[in-house]
């Protein structure tokens, strides 16, 4: 905050928005001025409104983008009250080139990456020695109910969210789509998008009314000493959430109501365990993520293994005032959690391999036989298999594959290929 500038005065106590709220980038603070105080907020980064997208991105992201590629889990969350520019920030399947938001922008850099990786393999004779598979998801939650926006007719009783041994969270029944190039994922980014609830109200004329998270899944395998196969794997969570509301200020009735009730319960939950997590003296064992589905979809992101950055977005216009400093309030307090991700790698031996497509088939073929009779027993065993598969590499996978439907599965894509785990 400028030491120059002076309280309010006179006239200028009718909230005269340029004096209400100072974003200095210098600085990194945001201040807000009310009628009675004046508070001052510090940041890793400030962007004032003149910020371009390119602005946000290398300052905040670009190197989360870069971890993501060595194999550390990422996550941009967009907060704000509605109307902010979450989803602007974010990015649309529609927005202009110069105007793309971060994930976009991600997406690009995620290609570049791992062209010049491959670039680098080959100027050095070692072409192939890692291979790379790039996939992804889209997910939304809407009423706190979990909606997959790649296959928007999944039942919600087939999506369920599981915490897995890893201290990773899956969302089991939904679709992952291999990608293998930039323009596949736009495509995929595009055909979730249309999907995805939206609504019109008094603040936003295209007012997110979900949480909308797209995930990009990155597993890289190479050979390990011993003949065994390395697996390092991440994931790249963007979130767009919906738009804190003051439903009256909404004009919101019926459905609208209902929504925007879920919506504030969502962030509310969200804002509970950004508190616990932020606070030294709390036990960390009591975190409540379970109450919302946004906040255990988040879980791993938020307290676990995970670089994770947060976008407050806040508008200058005074009649925001309120919002703006619930929002700044907010992401105050999510910059006391601490997290501290670490690359997670799996090498499995060529026994082991074999051991795990033997247990696989088996529950396979198990769940073959109970699919008529006994649908939650043939489920369980499902999900048993699907737990194994994600611990295969990729080569593994395919070769298990192969095993099973005597052809590979290469041959399938870059169709949609999905795999619930
Ligand atoms: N930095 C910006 N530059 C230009 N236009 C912007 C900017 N930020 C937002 N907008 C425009 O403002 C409007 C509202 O933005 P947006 O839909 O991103 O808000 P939101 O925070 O996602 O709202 P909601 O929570 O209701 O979904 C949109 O028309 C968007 O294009």
């Amino acid at each position: 905050m400028p030491d120059e500038v002076k309280p309010l005065l006179g006239q200028e106590l009718n909230w005269h928005p340029q004096l209400c709220i100072e974003a200095d980038s210098e600085s990194r603070t945001v201040a807000v001025a009310t009628r009675h105080h004046r508070k001052s907020f510090y940041f890793d980064q400030v962007l004032g409104p003149d910020a371009e997208q390119e602005a946000v991105f290398s300052s905040s992201v670009v190197d989360l983008v870069d971890g993501f590629i060595q194999g550390l889990n990422a996550t941009v969350l967009a907060y704000g009250q509605t109307g902010s520019g979450k989803t602007y920030t974010m990015g649309t399947a529609e927005t202009l080139q110069q105007d793309r938001g971060m994930l976009p922008r991600v997406m690009e850099r995620v290609f570049d990456a791992l062209a010049q990786l491959k670039a680098a393999q080959e100027a050095e004779g070692q072409a192939g020695s890692a291979k790379y598979e790039v996939s992804c998801q889209f997910l939304e939650v809407y009423n706190d109910e979990v909606r997959d926006l790649l296959q928007p007719d999944t039942p919600r009783q087939q999506l369920s969210i599981r915490e897995h041994g890893d201290g990773q969270i899956r969302v089991s029944g939904a679709a992952e789509i291999i990608v293998g190039s930039l323009e596949e994922m736009q495509e995929v980014f595009h055909l979730g998008s249309q999907a995805r609830t939206v609504g019109m109200t008094l603040m936003n004329e295209r007012s997110s009314r979900s949480h909308a998270i797209f995930t990009i899944l990155l597993r890289r395998t190479s050979r390990a000493e011993g003949g065994g196969l390395q697996l390092v794997t991440s994931k790249f969570h963007l979130v767009d959430l919906a738009g804190s509301e003051r439903t009256k200020k909404l004009g919101a009735r019926g459905l609208r109501f209902k929504e925007s009730v879920n919506i504030n319960q969502g962030l509310l939950a969200l804002g509970n365990v950004i508190s616990a997590l932020g606070d030294p003296a709390r036990n960390l064992s009591h975190v409540p993520y379970r109450d919302s589905k946004i906040t255990r979809l988040l879980q791993d992101s938020l307290g676990g293994n995970s670089q994770t950055c947060m976008i407050a977005c806040i508008s200058m216009d005074h009649s925001c005032l309120e919002e703006t400093l619930n929002t700044l309030k907010y992401a105050d307090r999510a910059r006391n959690i601490k997290n501290t991700p670490v690359i997670v790698q799996k090498v499995t031996q060529p026994s082991e391999v074999m051991l795990l497509q033997a247990q696989l088939l088996r529950l396979l073929k198990q769940h073959a036989q109970q699919g008529q009779h006994d649908p939650e027993g043939a489920a369980e065993a499902r999900m048993a298999g699907l737990d194994l598969l994600a611990q295969l590499a990729p080569d593994a996978v395919w070769d298990l594959l192969r095993m099973v439907y005597g052809r590979p599965l290469a041959a399938a894509r870059p169709e949609h290929v999905s795999v619930a785990r």
